[in-house]
Formats: structure tokens, sequence, C-alpha cells
């Protein structure tokens, strides 16, 4: 994992834009946060055409706020003998408050952006529009950014973004109508939701998060519910093994198998339970599948238990804390039933990890999961794909808001936490972690080799592994998708969903070397 380690909160635009205003209300001048965040920019320009020995700088710039980041860089860049540019969105005397007071202090020749040429320019910066973008792109502003994504294309020439992409919504990620495709965004205080988010991820390069005057106290106002899926956001729940536990202290993870020709799914997962810190767990499996379970395992224990009567005889062990189901488990209403089993009310808190087959049989009946969870004691932790986070929350199939603003992936990941009134893991290159009270993480990155057969069989044993050894359950599902990525990262090309397992290990000491 290359990127980061980024800030912990991540914000919508409208919370970046009160951090601004909390700010300038406390006595910092709006030009002063423009000063400090141009020369961010500037010195992330330097360090780039001093890498590649260019000098000749493009700074395109919007009507807003970001145009006269752009315009104050542009004067340090040329202080520094660059030869700078700028082209406008709109002519320098129509900008208001901050922006024109940053545009008259470049005191150079500004050019039309419609008609600007890129001819021989080694860097373009990116000033149009940043976190104030409110509606789709289209016209003139359209079309340059398409022949300057051309022309990055043709050239192999670099672009750097000030805050965001522009066209990227930095609430959502989503692309407005056209978006710029950066090398390396700069962004101020903290990063979007939008910077993490796909596609808006993919435009933005390498993200860096420059400091411009903005205290963190601002954030005890702001209160921000998102957070980026590192371990500064959960390392302190994390159990380790006590010198003087046990196993059982570690806990015990129930996962159940398939029938006799569907079996590997859950061995996966019952030996990344294992491998993800469960004292003991033990692989509930049909009698037709006890032959084929036998011989392939090893610490993993197995025990017969036919149907719901045969769940219920297990749990009977009140030490039998976790339950996890859905791998290789089969679509219907045999499913269903071992579902309510598992979500039974009993005395014991036991967690359940509900994954694939689990959550499909519930699609045509997605108000039969919400009671069983709702009756449920413990915490409830589900990981859809997309295609199965469609097939049990059909109702959230809108893409935008009445006002036309795009609906992200962590609004729909949170909304059915909500809902459903479990934490929800919506899976995918911008996993999102969601709890009913609202908290959501994002992972920043995450290798494409997980698209795998099987990898998410192994992220729910994580997930049941972490909850067994009694994690915060928010937490527990964060961490999860983090170790599942991070082992992914260690093991590189060529992995498949065993090795991930295989290299969980690497994932443990990378966060037993970071103190809580
Ligand atoms: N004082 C501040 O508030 C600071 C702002 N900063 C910069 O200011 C940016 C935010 O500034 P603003 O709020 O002015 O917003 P922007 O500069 O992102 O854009 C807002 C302007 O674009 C127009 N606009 C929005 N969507 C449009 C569309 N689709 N087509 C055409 N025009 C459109 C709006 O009418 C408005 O004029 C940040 O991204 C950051 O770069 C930084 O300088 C830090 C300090
Ligand atoms: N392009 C990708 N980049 C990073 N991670 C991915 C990508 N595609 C899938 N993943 C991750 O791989 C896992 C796949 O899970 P899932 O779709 O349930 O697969 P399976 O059913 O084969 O186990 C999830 O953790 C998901 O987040
Ligand atoms: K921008």
């Amino acid at each position: 994992m290359p990127l980061g380690p980024y800030p912990p909160e991540l914000l919508t635009t409208a919370q970046m834009a009160r951090a601004d205003r909390l700010t300038i209300e406390s006595g910092v001048a709006g030009m002063a946060l423009m000063e400090k965040a141009a020369a961010a920019i500037a010195a992330a320009a330097t360090a780039f055409l001093v890498k590649t020995a260019g000098r000749r700088v493009l700074v395109l710039c919007g009507p807003g706020n970001n145009g006269g980041d752009g315009y104050v860089a542009a004067r340090i860049l040329r202080s520094q003998r660059f030869k700078v540019r700028v082209a406008a969105l709109t002519p320098p005397d129509t900008l208001h408050g901050d922006a024109r007071l940053a545009a008259t202090s470049w005191d150079g020749r500004v050019e039309d952006a419609a008609t600007c040429d890129f001819k021989g320019v080694d860097l373009v910066i990116d000033a149009l529009f940043g976190t104030g973008l409110a509606r789709d792109l289209d016209g003139p502003t359209a079309e340059l950014i398409l022949r300057l994504n051309a022309w990055r294309e043709e050239t192999k020439q670099k672009i750097i973004a000030i805050d965001i992409p522009s066209g990227v919504d930095g609430t959502s990620g989503a692309i407005r109508g056209v978006a710029v495709q950066a090398d390396s965004t700069v962004t101020f205080f903290r990063l979007k939701c939008g910077h993490l988010l796909l596609p808006g991820r993919l435009r933005c390069g390498t993200i860096s998060c420059a400091h411009i005057g903005i205290r963190s106290n601002v954030l005890e106002k702001i209160q921000p519910q998102t957070f980026v899926n590192e371990p500064a956001a959960w390392r302190d729940a994390l159990r380790l093994p006590s010198v003087e536990g046990h196993k059982y202290a570690r806990g015990h993870a129930v996962v159940i198998s398939g029938g006799a020709s569907h079996t590997g799914a859950a061995r996966l997962s019952a030996l990344a339970a294992l491998r993800g810190g469960a004292g003991l767990v033990t692989l509930a499996t049909p009698q037709e599948a006890f032959a084929v379970n036998a011989p392939a395992l090893t610490a993993v224990m197995l025990r017969v238990a036919d149907g719901p009567a045969g769940l219920s005889a297990l749990l009977e062990d009140k030490r039998k804390n976790v339950v996890a189901l859905g791998p290789g488990l089969g679509v219907g209403e045999a499913s269903c039933a071992l579902v309510e089993t598992a979500l039974a009310p009993s005395p014991e808190r036991r967690a359940v990890v509900l994954d694939a087959d689990a959550l499909t049989s519930f699609a045509l009946a997605p108000d039969r999961l919400r009671e069983a969870i709702r009756a449920a004691p413990g915490p409830v932790v589900l990981t859809p794909h997309g295609g199965e986070f469609a097939r049990l929350f059909h109702g959230q199939r809108w893409e935008r808001t009445i006002s036309g603003a795009p609906i992200s992936k962590l609004e729909r990941t949170r909304d059915a936490a909500r809902d459903i009134g479990a934490i929800v893991i919506f899976k995918g290159p911008d996993t999102v972690v969601a709890a009913p009270d609202g908290r959501a993480s994002i992972l920043a990155e995450a290798s494409p080799w997980l698209a795998t057969a099987g990898s998410g069989d192994v992220l729910t044993g994580i997930v049941a592994g972490l909850l067994a050894q009694g994690m915060e359950p928010f937490a527990a599902a964060s961490c999860a998708v983090w170790m599942h990525a991070a082992a992914a990262d260690d093991f590189g090309a060529g992995l498949i969903a065993d090795d991930i397992i295989d290299r969980l290990p690497a994932a443990w000491r990378r966060l037993v070397s970071i103190q809580p």
C-alpha cells in the first residue's frame, strides 16, 4: 500500500467549506489560506519540474477560489524563474472575493482557456474547479478538459490538480460530465471522500495533503463520521494475545460449510478466521460433506451439524461467540433457516457474519433478514460485493438526488447499514464499511489481484476471527478489510485466495509494530 498515510478524517465538500469558514471566522484571512495552498502546489510543481528539467508551466484557472489558488501558484512559480502562462475560463475582473484578490496578484497576461494551446508546455496545473463544483461540466469547459486529457495522453506530460481534479465530485467521487486526468493531486487539510471513492480516485494520481493553517479543532464542530481505513482509525481497538491468556480468551468462531461439492469456500473462511486471531475455529459441516472436509483440515476443528437443529445444538456451547456463513452455502430456504438460527435470540451476544449465499438467499425477502437482524442479540456484519449489494438493497437504485447530486457508494452503504441494522462491508476496489450509527471507513487502495475466486471468503473469515477476539464490531470490520488488503499487498502479483491467508501474519506484524 504505497499511498498514505493520510490524516484520519474524510470530509464532504460541504464540511470542507465549513472548515474554511470556521477558520476565516476565527481570524485567519482567506488570502492567507490561499497563499499557503498555492505554496504547496508550487512546491509540488517545482519538485516535478526539477525532476524532468521542465520549465514551462500552464495554469488553467476557473471562476472560484480554486482558480484563485491557481493565480497565486502562477505568481510563486514565476518568481522562481519558471516560464508561466495563465489561461482562465472567465476574465479575472469578473471574479469575486479572495479569488479576485488572488487574480490581481498576477500581473502577467491572462489567455482565454477556451482557445489556449498546450504547445511546448511541460506541466499543467489544473485550477479550474475544486470543492465548489456544483453541477455537470459542459460546453467549452468540457471541451477544454477533453483537450487537456488528450494532450496528456499524446505527450505523456503531467498534470497537477489543485485540491481535486476538475470535474470530480469531492463528496461522491463521481465524474460530473467530464473530469481532468491528473498525475498528482494536492489537497488541503483533509482528504475529501471523492478522493478515495471510484471513479474519482482513479483521476487523482498520487494524492498528498498539505497543511494550510486550518486547525484540527474545527473538526470538533464538524464531527466527521467518515475515516480513511488505516490503522490510525481502529488500531487501539485491536486485541493482541496476552501473556496470561489462553485460546478461549481469543474466542471460538464457527464457520458453516456447504454441501459435499461446495466445501472449499467455507474452509477458506475457517482458516482465515484462525489466522485472523480466533483462538479456536470449528467448521460445522453437513454429514454428507464430512468425508470431504475431514482430510482437508488441520488446525481448524470439524463437527457435524445438519440444518438448523444441528446448528442450534452446536451453539449450545456458549463459548462459540461468532458464526460466519454464506460462502458455498447454497441459495434457498435452507440457507435462510440457517441464518435465522445463527441470528436467533439467545442470552449470549454472539456475533454473526453473513456473506455470499447467506445474503443472496434473502434477495426476495430483505424484510425477513431485517427482522432477524433486529432480533439478533449481538453484532451482525454483512459483506456484500456489488452484485449481492444490489440484490439485497434493490430499493436503493437511485444514482442521484432530486437536485442532481450523485449518490455515492459511501452514502448507499451508510443507508444500507442504517436500514438493515448491521455493519455493511460493501466490497470492491474502494471498499466502504458503514455502521448503523453512521460511522464509515473507506479503504484508500487495494491490489486488483484481490479480484480472485475465494478472496471474499477469506475476508469473511478475517472478520469472524477479529470479532471472536471481542474487537468492537465496526473497528473489526474495518480492520479486516485493511488486513485483507495488506496481506495481498505483501504477496504482490499472482495472488490467489490461499495466499491472502498465508500473508496474514505479515499484516499482523505491521499492526503489532504500530503503537496504539
Ligand atoms: N478561502 C477558502 O475558502 C479557501 C479555498 N481554497 C480553494 O478554493 C476551492 C473552493 O473554492 P470555491 O468554493 O470558490 O469553488 P471552486 O473554485 O471549486 O468553484 C466554484 C465556482 O465555480 C462555479 N461552478 C461550479 N460548478 C460549475 C460548473 N459545473 N460549471 C461552471 N461553473 C461552475 C461556481 O458558480 C463558482 O463560481 C477549493 O477547492 C480550494 O482549491 C483554498 O485556497 C483554501 C482556502
Ligand atoms: N479491482 C479490485 N481491486 C481491489 N480489490 C478488489 C477488486 N475487486 C475485488 N476486490 C476485493 O476482492 C474481494 C472479492 O470478494 P468477492 O467478490 O466476494 O469474491 P469471492 O466471492 O470470489 O470470494 C473483496 O474483498 C473485494 O473488495
Ligand atoms: K482542480
